[in-house]
């Protein structure tokens, strides 16, 4: 039967990047998505956003809402102090299994616990399953629709603490409208959005950090 684009994306890496080495891993996967076709990874202009913001944060405790083929999984995971990992959720099995060999060939396996699941199930257990007391940078690119329900579910759950860093991907397009009015409206949150575009495309798109205020 016919490949997936998850697939054809990881024959990509598998052919044209160096094992062990992340950015390899990146830009195989970019040339991969501007010059064979689009896939909906953060990509490299808001990727070097991300990567700012997770610089600047130098978190403990990450966790990646969206794992898709790991290419955000990969740019977040190389930019993380020794012995600290990311947890990141993926429900896709198919997507999981993809993510699982890129995050491998860039060498990054030791630094990411790739979780399948749902995010409306595995974010209680995050306490009880990997002795999270609160998560110092979250990066939310899994359904639109899904973002405001789930920074709800931080907030019950006590995973957020003051000065807990949450970046959000897509704000623009395709748009996360109900999730934006909140950040921007709750006097809980300090809110930026970050322009840029849609990744691979001229298309306008952007990033929204939003720093828990406790
Ligand atoms: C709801 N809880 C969840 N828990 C765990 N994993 C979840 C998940 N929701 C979705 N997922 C997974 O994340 C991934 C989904 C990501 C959704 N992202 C988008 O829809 C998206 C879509 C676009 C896009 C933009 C323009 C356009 F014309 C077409 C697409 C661009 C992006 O950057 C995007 O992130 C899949 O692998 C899915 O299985
Ligand atoms: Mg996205």
């Amino acid at each position: 039967t016919r490949s997936t684009r998850p697939q054809r994306m990881l024959k990509a890496v598998q052919k044209n990047a160096t094992k062990g080495n992340p950015k390899s891993v990146i830009s195989a996967i970019d040339y991969f998505c501007k010059h064979s076709e689009w896939a909906m990874n953060v990509g490299d202009e808001k990727g070097s956003i991300l990567d700012s913001v997770v610089t600047e944060v130098n978190p403990s405790t990450v966790l990646e809402l969206g794992t898709y083929c790991g290419y955000s999984t990969v740019r977040i995971a190389r930019l993380l102090s020794p012995g600290t990992k990311l947890i990141t959720l993926e429900f896709n099995p198919a997507n999981a299994a993809v993510a699982k060999q890129i995050i491998a060939y860039a060498g990054l396996q030791d630094k990411v616990i790739l979780v399948e699941g749902s995010s409306g199930d595995l974010i209680p257990q995050m306490k009880e399953r990997f002795g999270i007391t609160t998560f110092d940078f979250i990066f939310l690119d899994h359904w639109k629709d899904r973002y405001l329900p789930d920074i709800k579910l931080f907030e019950e759950c006590g995973l957020l603490r003051k000065g807990s860093v949450l970046l959000a991907d897509n704000v623009i397009c395709p748009g996360t409208p109900e999730y934006l009015e909140y950040v921007r409206k709750s006097p809980r949150y300090e809110s930026k959005y970050f322009p840029a575009h849609l990744e691979y495309t001229k298309v306008e798109d952007g990033l929204e950090k939003s720093v828990f205020l406790g």
